[in-house]
């Protein structure tokens, strides 16, 4: 009788543990479901308005608002307006530009019609000028309302050199400054024509409020624009909370016409600025934000050799062109600068905390070729304008695709061919996770960048569209990514038991009561590890790389999760089993990935020299080439297990 209970006890046991397995597994294509429903409504919508390269409003990425058809686009492309006679001479004599680039005409014209807009344009394609230009030709001034001060002064050193009076009040302002600036808003001469003001500075100063409805009253407020408006919107990146009370401009100003613009929204997104902004109907233009000259590349992230990498790439491929580093954070910034200088090349840091003269005279001096690198925090990112930037290198990955699409952005703003590429290190992601751990949707958004890099087979730029909601044809990308120009070099992997054996050490040591930060489960799971796990352990003849790679992927596919702990001092990022952990226990599961081929980086061709040449980025297996590397031998590739 006792038997048959325990039996039967066994038998219910394992009846469950199937049928949890079968609920997770339900779950877990219910989700894939919702995702692939989604993808197709989104896929099926671009389609419709897919016709024309730009995308009035109205279509599926517009927030609700009044129709605009390609009809009514058309109409604001033209040059009969009463003020197209000016806007043309101002384009030549102030700005020295021969011709708008697409959606510029259209948009200038619709802010001179008194429209409120939102012009979603690729970074580096002249939003700038969208606001500008119809500032020059309208009576008062222009608000400008941007997130960064190093934006700010990047646009006043360039208006500057085009004689074009623009003045800033942000909180490096002098008290003199201040006093003339706000003097200034309410002369009817106008002494300048574009204001630049941090949002902070709009939320606290009542003085400047009160200036601004002077100004208003006296007809002198022209338009208001709000660069990067996705700071608005929390779900978008870089949220910034002061964004949020911008809609006063809208409710104390309601006959000024506002313009956002942005390089990185979704629909949702600008929906959210919208209501934030307190906009009734804007009109939405939004142009493909594909940038084809960009070249698009991940290596691996070797902390070793990595400064040596990047040291060589700039006096090698990039000798006397200037680019930016982009790092993880200002002791970093100081310390690769540091680097990089005792490797001759001339590099200064750029981050938030240090003064405000030293940051200018970083970017100056960068501006006007004195120094060749900037090594910065991404307090040096949105909107920074330089023309001639041949190379981004991310010294760390940035915490999302967003980010990384800004960031990158910089590079080849005069259409000329630039780089961008991104150093993907395994240490550097559980950095960047504890960093965005407060932030809403930080590791999704993380775990999308880590994905793009992880990524073996797919055009880059595919996988950015796909993350932008947009409709891509893979051959668009002319080559210019890493993935369409040296083909698959990967093969396909059966980790199965593989990531038995690695979750198997995380499971050995909960039991243990331990947690593992994923460096020691790499150790461990490779026999480094102390001894009493050593010997329970089935170690791993994989290699280092293949062990952070399969880590990385369970990771991202929910085998593993993050477990959080937090010290006064320091968050730690620690392993747990995730919820699809329980699954490797059903024997029928498999798991496949992708997995480079590995060269060792002694065995890199020689490239040549020119930036985002098709010749220039010859980097077998992915590894970044060293084109000072004179020991350049054939390429020797060694397959994986
Ligand atoms: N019609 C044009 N013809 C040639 N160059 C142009 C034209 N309009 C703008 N530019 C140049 C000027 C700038 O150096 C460069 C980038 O313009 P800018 O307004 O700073 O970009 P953006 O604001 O769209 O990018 P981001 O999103 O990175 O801030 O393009
Ligand atoms: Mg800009
Ligand atoms: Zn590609």
């Amino acid at each position: 009788m006792a038997n048959r209970t325990d039996d039967a006890q066994a038998e219910l046991d394992s009846v469950e543990a199937e049928l949890e397995m079968v609920e997770l597994q339900i779950s877990e294509l219910l989700e894939k479901q919702t995702k692939l429903n989604s993808r197709k409504n989104k896929l099926l919508k671009n389609l419709e308005g897919a016709c024309s390269s730009a995308q009035p409003s109205g279509s599926s990425k517009a927030p609700k608002q009044a129709p605009f058809s390609k009809q009514d686009l058309k109409h604001y492309e033209k040059s009969d307006f009463s003020w197209s006679k000016e806007v043309q001479t101002k384009l030549s004599s102030v700005f020295q530009l021969s011709k708008f680039r697409p959606l510029q005409q259209a948009a200038i014209n619709l802010s001179m019609s008194g429209k409120d807009l939102f012009l979603v344009m690729p970074t580096g394609r002249g939003k700038s000028l969208c606001y500008q230009l119809p500032a020059l030709c309208s009576k008062g001034f222009t608000l400008v309302i941007a997130p960064l001060v190093s934006l700010m002064e990047d646009q006043l050193m360039s208006l500057k050199s085009n004689n074009v009076s623009a003045v800033t009040l942000n909180a490096s302002s002098t008290k003199e400054d201040s006093k003339q600036v706000l003097a200034g808003m309410i002369d009817t001469n106008s002494p300048f024509k574009l204001l630049y003001v941090t949002p902070e500075k709009v939320a606290k100063s009542k003085l400047l409020m009160s200036k601004l409805e002077k100004a208003y009253n006296m007809g002198l407020l022209a338009r208001i624009a709000v660069d990067e408006v996705h700071c608005c919107s929390q779900w978008g990146h870089d949220f910034r909370p002061d964004y949020k009370l911008l809609g006063i401009l809208k409710r104390q100003f309601p006959n000024v016409p506002l313009v956002g613009l942005t390089a990185t929204a979704t629909s949702n997104v600008l929906k959210d600025c919208q209501k934030i902004l307190c906009v009734q109907e804007p009109i939405t233009l939004t142009a493909p934000f594909n940038r084809p000259n960009l070249y698009y590349e991940v290596c691996f992230k070797d902390n070793v050799d990595c400064i040596d990498q990047i040291a060589a790439l700039i006096r090698g491929r990039y000798k006397n062109q200037s680019g930016i580093v982009y790092v993880f954070s200002q002791k970093d910034a100081e310390v690769v600068a540091t680097d990089l200088q005792k490797k001759d090349i001339l590099a200064q840091p750029y981050h938030a905390n240090m003064e405000p003269a030293d940051k200018s005279l970083v970017h100056q001096r960068w501006s006007s070729k004195k120094i060749q690198v900037v090594v910065a925090t991404v307090a040096f990112g949105m909107g920074i304008d330089k023309a001639d930037v041949r190379f981004v290198i991310h010294h760390t990955i940035s915490k999302s695709i967003e980010n990384y699409y800004q960031e990158s952005g910089r590079a080849g703003r005069d259409d000329g061919p630039a780089d961008c590429i991104v150093f993907f290190g395994f240490m550097d992601i559980f950095r960047i996770s504890t960093m965005v751990v407060m932030e809403n949707t930080g590791q999704q958004k993380l775990k999308n960048m880590i994905a793009y890099c992880q990524n073996l087979d797919r055009c880059r730029r595919a996988m950015m569209a796909i993350h932008f909601d947009e409709v891509w044809n893979d051959k668009e990308c002319n080559q210019m990514c890493d993935i369409c120009r040296h083909g698959n070099d990967y093969i396909t992997m059966d980790i199965t038991q593989h990531a038995r054996d690695v979750v198997e050490v995380v499971e050995m040591a909960g039991s243990m009561d331990e947690k593992l930060t994923p460096l020691k489960v790499c150790d461990a799971w490779m026999g480094k590890g102390p001894a009493k796990r050593r010997k329970t352990i089935k170690v791993t003849s994989l290699s280092r790389l293949e062990v952070e790679s399969i880590i990385i992927h369970l990771l991202l596919h929910g085998y593993f999760s993050e477990d959080f702990s937090f010290t006064p001092y320091t968050t730690y990022f620690y392993l747990k089993l995730g919820p699809k952990a329980s699954l490797l226990k059903n024997g029928s599961h498999s798991i496949t990935m992708k997995m480079r081929r590995v060269v060792s980086p002694a065995t890199v061709k020689k490239v040549s020299e020119s930036a985002g040449g098709k010749s220039s980025a010859k980097v077998e297996g992915k590894r970044p080439a060293d084109s000072d590397n004179k020991k350049s031998v054939a390429k020797k590739v060694k397959t994986l297990p």
